[in-house]
Formats: structure tokens, C-alpha cells, sequence
């Protein structure tokens, strides 16, 4: 199946350690195969047994890329509760590579070592219980990676060893002997529905409040603008869900979003998000700016109804517009060139469409997405603006911890190219229960009713996937 044969994958190991090699120092060793095709979520399943706990999963809304990753070999994260957090995780990454050894004919983006993960959404929030295994700015690189890019297969394998590892004949042997445990066609995913025993909500009627307040508060400050308000809904399960039933749910309902999966010991953060922050392609920048929101229709033409309402309601569109001036500003701040449409169009996704206004960029190579994700994140669809005096308004009206919900999740390759996805319409699974999370832009206009129904709507992709429901 692979194009090199053991023996030369295993000289090329042995050749690239020993180049690399200094006295107790982490060696990291990748090499990069081109193989026949797997499904990505059987890939996925195959490491359960061994991996569970310490896999990832990530597919582009066009397909343009999946890439799923099984085992952790090496973890960065950093302590910072500030903008340090992005820089922290930059330096660390750039001096593992310094110390890497990498074997890869292609030249594709997202092969190769890439670190995959993400940062919470709000460093400064205390982490309450049900994030306890996702530190605040989490990322791994794995130790077997299959990327699928249009009509190639991929498998990248990881080994990091140190001076100290004593047999590492046997250690590059071992790994490469396993990845075949992983390319077997396996026995399909389980998709039984998962039986929910409850779907609990805390104090609907104080969040409704919370909005009112909001509301209050944006007319008495004339600084205050926009204020991004979410909801949290808990369901128990019978049975512990598997991530990989969540995900194959996901696949073939959400076709058009990023479909993504992190898991971190027990937990599994896993969504369908049709919000990029931003993606990075040698120094081709694209970020999207995606808010305001309506229904679906009932047919085509209710459909065609409601779009033109939403692209003409003034509510809406404010709420959009503060979104595309805070991402055109950075972008203008540490691009060279950017192109701005001139009004939003339609994003319409299974159970909603919204306004959508994507934002290009040309930059210097060497700056790093993490750079990007850093002046990004919050962007006003998730935050606010001014995006201080927002995050002040979450902190005390929302009384919860986003953790990773609505933070940027994704992957960043050893050639500084990457993608990160804003994780909203997602959900953290944790053995026998799921929580999920749902906001919606508060501005001047907004009337707490129907920002109550708009998040409920926001809800439904995740509900469908671990088989609920939710009674409005
Ligand atoms: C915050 C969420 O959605 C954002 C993205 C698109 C539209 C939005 C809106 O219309 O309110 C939100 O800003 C969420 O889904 O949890
Ligand atoms: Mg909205």
C-alpha cells in the first residue's frame, strides 16, 4: 500500500536522527508517505482502542482538505491569560521544528508535522469543571496523520525521542509497524442513536433577562455597540457516546460546514462550524465574516423570502457590518493588500442562513497565523465591540465558561500554513453527558424572544447529531 518500502523508511528514520541528534534534547522524526485511500472516519475508529482520548478530526466545508490525527507525542500549551498565549505557542512549535528531522516529496499544505488544536475563548474566565482536561491553550501533534486533499492520500508519521530513549531501533520499528493497524478497512462505526435521558437548560428566563440588560446597556453606553450572548444546554446520555458516531452524523449532515473533533483524555470537544477565523496559504490570507441570522424556509421559495428579508433588515445588518469593520482592520493592519466586498451575501447551511462577507489578504510570508488568530479572535460574532467592554459583558451576564466554544480551533503545518475554525455550533461529549453552547449578537434592536428562538435554531445541528431534540 505504501509507496516506500520499511526498509527505506526505516534507513531514512535512523539517517534523520542521527543528523539531528544533540545530547537530551527532543529529536523529532517525520516522514510523509503517499498511500491508497482510507475513509478518513474509519482511519479515525481504527485508532480507538489505542488512541482514544488523544485523537483529532478535521474536514474543510468544500472538502478541500481532512485531516485526522491519532496518538499525542507532544503537547503545547501555554499558561498565559493574555495575548502572550498565541506568541507562547508560536515560539514553542518553531523550536520543536528547529529540532526536526523531516522526510516529504510533496509539497502540499497539511502534510508533514502539524500541530493541531486550539485556545479557549476567553483566557481570563476560571475554568469550571466540565473544561478540567482542556487546558486553556491546547494543541498536539500527533503521531500518525492521514490528510486527504482532492484525489491523494497521505499518512504522516511522528516520532519524537530523546537521547535518552535506549532502544531506538526498536522505538522507530514499533511505530512504523503499528500504522498498518490503522490503514485496515475496519468494521463500520456503530450509528445508533444514543438515548437521551434529559435535556436540561438553567434559567431561560434569566438569559432572556441578560438580554434585555444588554439591550439597556448598549443604549446607555454610547461606547458599547455589540454584545455576543450565549446559551448552554446539557443532555445525559444512557451510554457514553463515541466520538466517531457524533462525527459520522455530522458528515452527512452538515456537509457545508468545518467539521472538526479534539479530544482531550475522557472529553471530546467535536461541532459544525460555517465560521472561518482564518486561513493561511503561503501569504494568502482569508478570513469570513459571518453574522446575522434567519431561518430556513419551508420550501424554495419561503427560502428566497427570508434571505432577501435578512440581507435587507437593518438589525441584521448591523450586526454584520461591525463584524466585516473589525476584521478588514486587522487585516489591513498586517496585510499588504486586502479585498473587501462591498455588501454581505447569503450563507445558507441546513438549518439557517446568515450573511457572509469574505475578507482577502496578501501578506509578508513570515508572519505567522498565529499572529492572525491572535488580533482576530474575538471577532465581534462571538465577542463584540468594542471587544473589552464585551467580553466585561459576557464575563457577568453569561455566568459560565465557554472553554473552548466559540475559541479558534484548528491546525497550523510545519510550513507556517493553516486554518482556524470559529467553534461555535459545537459541543463538549464527556462519557454519559453532552453540553452544548449557542450565542447570538446583541445590538441596540435585538428583542430577547427572538434571540432566544435564533440560538435555538443555532442548537439544532449539534441535537441532531447526538440524536435530541429540544422542545421550545
Ligand atoms: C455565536 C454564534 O453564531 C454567530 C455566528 C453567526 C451568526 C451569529 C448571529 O447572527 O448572531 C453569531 O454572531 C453561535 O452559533 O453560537
Ligand atoms: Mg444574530
Amino acid at each position: 500500500m505504501s509507496t516506500i518500502k520499511n526498509n527505506d523508511l526505516l534507513e531514512t528514520f535512523v539517517h534523520m536522527y542521527e543528523t539531528k541528534v544533540e545530547q537530551n534534547k527532543t529529536v523529532l522524526l517525520s516522514s510523509v508517505e503517499k498511500i491508497s485511500f482510507i475513509d478518513p472516519l474509519t482511519f479515525y475508529h481504527n485508532g480507538y482502542s489505542l488512541y482514544s482520548g488523544e485523537r483529532f478530526f478535521w474536514k474543510h466545508p468544500q472538502n478541500e482538505v481532512i485531516i485526522v490525527g491519532l496518538g499525542n507525542i507532544y503537547t503545547i500549551r501555554s499558561e498565559h491569560k493574555d495575548h502572550r498565549r498565541y506568541k507562547e505557542v508560536d515560539d514553542k512549535w518553531k523550536k520543536l521544528l528547529d529540532q526536526a528531522a523531516i522526510h516529504n516529496l510533496y509539497s502540499v499544505p497539511s502534510i508533514g508535522p502539524l500541530l493541531f488544536g486550539g485556545f479557549s475563548f476567553d483566557p481570563e474566565q476560571e475554568t469550571q469543571v466540565e473544561w478540567g482536561n482542556f487546558s486553556p491553550s491546547f494543541f498536539y501533534l500527533p503521531e500518525y496523520m492521514l490528510t486527504i486533499r482532492g484525489k491523494d492520500t497521505f499518512l504522516t508519521m511522528n516520532i519524537a525521542m530523546t537521547n535518552e530513549d535506549e532502544e531506538k531501533l526498536d522505538v522507530i520499528r514499533n511505530v512504523m509497524n503499528r500504522r498498518e493497524t490503522f490503514l485496515q478497512p475496519s468494521l463500520p462505526v456503530n450509528t445508533t442513536n444514543p438515548v437521551i435521558t434529559g435535556i436540561k437548560e438553567e434559567k431561560t428566563d434569566q438569559w432572556k433577562q441578560a438580554v434585555n440588560e444588554v439591550v439597556e446597556r448598549i443604549h446607555s453606553n454610547p461606547k458599547l455597540e455589540k454584545v455576543v450572548l450565549a446559551r448552554k444546554i446539557s443532555a445525559e446520555i444512557e451510554e457514553a457516546i463515541l466520538p466517531e458516531n457524533v462525527l459520522q452524523k455530522l458528515l452527512d449532515q452538515q456537509q457545508d460546514s468545518f467539521i472538526f473533533s479534539f479530544e482531550a483524555m475522557d472529553d471530546c470537544f467535536v461541532g459544525a462550524s460555517p465560521e472561518r477565523l482564518v486561513r493561511k496559504w503561503g501569504n494568502e490570507i482569508l478570513s469570513t465574516c459571518l453574522a446575522g441570522s434567519i431561518a430556513r424556509g419551508k420550501d424554495a421559495e419561503e427560502d428566497e423570502k427570508l434571505g432577501q428579508a435578512l440581507l435587507q433588515d437593518q438589525k441584521n445588518r448591523r450586526e454584520h457590518q461591525l463584524v466585516v469593520q473589525m476584521i478588514s482592520e486587522v487585516l489591513h493592519d498586517l496585510c499588504e493588500k486586502v479585498y473587501l466586498p462591498s455588501s454581505p451575501t447569503l450563507m445558507k447551511i441546513r438549518d439557517i442562513q446568515h450573511l457572509y462577507t469574505p475578507v482577502i489578504g496578501k501578506t509578508n510570508q513570515d508572519l505567522s497565523i498565529l499572529r492572525f488568530v491572535e488580533k482576530l479572535h474575538p471577532t465581534p460574532a462571538l465577542g463584540g465591540l468594542p471587544t473589552k467592554d464585551a467580553l466585561e459583558e459576557i464575563r457577568h451576564f453569561e455566568m459560565m465558561d465557554r472553554g473552548f466554544y466559540a475559541g479558534p480551533i484548528g491546525w497550523i503545518d510545519y510550513k507556517g500554513n493553516g486554518e482556524f475554525a470559529v467553534a461555535i455550533r459545537s459541543g463538549l461529549i464527556r462519557k454519559k453527558s453532552v453540553e452544548l453552547y449557542a450565542g447570538c449578537g446583541i445590538v441596540a434592536d435585538s428583542d430577547a424572544e427572538s434571540e432566544f428562538n435564533e440560538t435555538g435554531i443555532k442548537f439544532r445541528p449539534m441535537l441532531r447529531a447526538i440524536g435530541g431534540t429540544l422542545h421550545e
